[in-house]
C-alpha cells in the first residue's frame, strides 16, 4: 500500500491530463473565441451542471457510512438550490442568458452534442456502479479547478467586454465553495481507500474523470467548428 504522501502525489501527477491545458480553454482565456461558441459551450456544459446532482446521489445511495452521505447531501443542494431560483444549477443558467442562450433552449438540451451527452452519462453511470470511495475520487478533479476558475472569471471579464461581472457568479460562487470541498474529498479519498487495490483504483478513476471533461470540451470545440 502506497504512503499518505506517495498517494497523494499519485493523484496529483494527473493534473496534465486535467483540462486545463485543453486547446478550446486556451483560447477561452486569450479572448479567442466567438459569441457562437461561447453559446455552444455554455450549452453544452448545461448538460454536465444539470448531471452533477445526479451523480452525487448516486455516491450517498451506494455509501453506507451517515456522516459521509451528510457531507455530500451538501452538494446536491449546492446545486440544485434550497428551493427554485437559487444555487449552481440557477446561475448556469443565467450566464447561458448572458451569453445570448433563451433559458428554453439550454433546458431541451437541443444544443447537446452527441459525444458530450455520452461523456456525461459515463460520468453519473461511473458514480452508479463504482464503490462509493472511487465514485468520490472521479470528482477530484475539483483538486485542480479552484486555479483554473479563478483564472478563467479574470480573463473572461478582460477579453470578453460585453460580459459582466454578475454574468460569472457561476463561477466567483464555485471558486469559494470549491476550495473547502477539496480538502474534504481528498481527506475522504485518503482516509477511505484502504488497500493498494483501492489506491489504484482511485488515481485510475481521477484519470477516466479528467477524459470525460477532455473529450466533453474537443467535442465542445469540434462542433464549434463552423464558427471560427
Ligand atoms: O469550471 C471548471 O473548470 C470546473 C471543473 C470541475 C471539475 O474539474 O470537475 C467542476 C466544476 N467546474 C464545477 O463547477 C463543479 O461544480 C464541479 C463538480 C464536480 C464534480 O466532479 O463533482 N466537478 C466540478
Amino acid at each position: 500500500m502506497l504512503g499518505r504522501d506517495e498517494f497523494l502525489g499519485a493523484l496529483q501527477a494527473l493534473e496534465g491530463r486535467y483540462w486545463g491545458t485543453h486547446p478550446f480553454h486556451e483560447r477561452m482565456h486569450a479572448g479567442a473565441l466567438t459569441p457562437a461558441e461561447l453559446r455552444t459551450w455554455a450549452a453544452n456544459r448545461w448538460y454536465y451542471q444539470a448531471a452533477l446532482p445526479r451523480k452525487d446521489a448516486a455516491i450517498i445511495s451506494n455509501c453506507p457510512l451517515p456522516d459521509v452521505r451528510r457531507v455530500w447531501l451538501e452538494r446536491i443542494v449546492y446545486h440544485d438550490g434550497a428551493k427554485e431560483g437559487e444555487g449552481g444549477r440557477e446561475d448556469w443558467l443565467r450566464l447561458c442568458e448572458a451569453l445570448g442562450l433563451d433559458r428554453a433552449e439550454v433546458l431541451d438540451e437541443r444544443h447537446v452534442l452527441p459525444p458530450v451527452r455520452f461523456a456525461v452519462d459515463a460520468y453519473v453511470t461511473f458514480a452508479r456502479t463504482q464503490p462509493w470511495v472511487i465514485a468520490v475520487a472521479s470528482g477530484l478533479t475539483e483538486m485542480f479547478a479552484g486555479h483554473l476558475m479563478r483564472r478563467r472569471v479574470v480573463d473572461v471579464l478582460a477579453h470578453y467586454p460585453w460580459i459582466a461581472p454578475q454574468d460569472l457568479a457561476y463561477f466567483t460562487t464555485r471558486v469559494e465553495a470549491v476550495s473547502g470541498e477539496g480538502v474534504q474529498t481528498v481527506e475522504l479519498v485518503l482516509e477511505h481507500c484502504r488497500t493498494r487495490a483501492e489506491q489504484d483504483a482511485a488515481v485510475a478513476a481521477l484519470a477516466f474523470k479528467c477524459d470525460v471533461l477532455w473529450s466533453m470540451l474537443s467535442a465542445i470545440a469540434g462542433g464549434t467548428a463552423g464558427n471560427r
